[in-house]
C-alpha cells in the first residue's frame, strides 16, 4: 500500500507570508501611484497568484490595468519579491514538527501553491524547508492551477502518490475547492489569508494549530473518505 501523501498548500498555511506579499504588493503598485493595501485587503487579493493579486489591487483602487502594464508590474513585484526573499516570511507555529512527525510515520509530503514556481521553490529553500517535500509545483506549473483538480492530480503524480490516499491542507477557497474537484479528504486552517470563516467552505476537519495535524488524523481521514466514497 502506497504512503499517505499529505499535500500542504503554502501561502497562509505553511508560510506566514502576508508581511512580504503585502510590502511588495505595495512597492508594485506604488509605481502607479496607488495607495497601499492592508492585511485585511490582502484576504480579498491573494490566491490566484501575483498577477491576479495585482490586478484586483487595481480593482479595489478603481484604476484601469491593462495586459502590458499588468506584465510590467508582475515582472517589478517578482524582482522585489525575490531580492527580499525570505524576507519576514516564517514557517506557522508547528509546521516544522508536523513536517517531521508526518515523515517519521513514512508519509510523502508536498506543496501545490498557486504562487508561482520561480517565487515558491526558492522562497520554501530559503526557509530550509526543501528537504521535506517530494513535489512542489506552482500555479504555473501545470496549464491550469487550484481550485481545478487537475493541480492537485499533477502534484499526486509528481510526489509519486495515489488519488485514493491523498489529503489537502489549506487557508482558502481555492485548496478546499480544489480537494473536493479532486475527491481528496482536506484540513482547513483557520489562522490563514481566507476572506471567509474557512469552516464555511466545509472542509473535512479545521484545525487552528500545526499540533493538531497528527498521524492519526491524516489517517482517520482517509479512512472515512474510502468508507464515503
Ligand atoms: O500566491 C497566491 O496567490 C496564493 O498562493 P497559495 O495557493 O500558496 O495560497
Ligand atoms: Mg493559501
Amino acid at each position: 500500500m502506497s504512503s499517505p501523501l499529505v499535500i500542504f498548500d503554502l501561502d497562509g498555511t505553511l508560510i506566514d507570508t502576508a508581511p512580504d506579499l503585502i510590502d511588495s504588493l505595495n512597492h508594485t503598485i506604488a509605481s502607479a501611484d496607488l495607495a497601499p493595501v492592508t492585511f485585511d485587503d490582502l484576504t480579498h487579493l491573494v490566491g490566484q497568484g501575483a498577477r491576479v493579486m495585482i490586478k484586483r489591487a487595481f480593482e479595489l483602487r478603481k484604476v484601469k490595468l491593462d495586459e502590458t502594464e499588468t506584465d510590467t508590474l508582475f515582472n517589478l513585484f517578482v524582482d522585489h519579491y525575490r531580492q527580499n526573499m525570505p524576507g519576514k516570511s516564517q514557517p506557522f507555529a508547528g509546521v516544522v514538527e508536523c513536517l517531521e512527525r508526518l515523515a517519521a510515520a513514512g508519509m510523502t509530503l508536498a506543496i501545490c501553491t498557486n504562487k508561482s514556481e520561480a517565487l515558491a521553490i526558492p522562497l520554501i529553500e530559503a526557509l530550509g524547508l526543501s528537504g521535506h517535500f517530494a513535489a512542489i509545483t506552482g500555479g504555473d506549473t501545470f496549464p491550469v492551477r487550484k481550485p481545478d483538480a487537475a493541480h492537485i492530480f499533477g502534484t499526486i503524480e509528481n510526489a509519486g502518490g495515489k488519488r485514493d490516499h491523498a489529503i489537502m491542507v489549506g487557508d482558502s477557497i481555492n485548496d478546499i475547492l480544489a480537494a473536493k474537484n479532486a475527491g481528496i479528504p482536506s484540513i482547513g486552517v483557520d489562522f490563514g489569508y481566507s476572506d471567509v470563516p474557512i469552516a464555511s467552505l466545509s472542509p473535512s476537519t479545521v484545525i487552528s494549530h500545526f499540533d493538531a495535524l497528527t498521524v492519526d488524523l491524516v489517517n482517520d481521514l482517509l479512512v472515512t473518505s474510502k468508507v464515503a466514497s
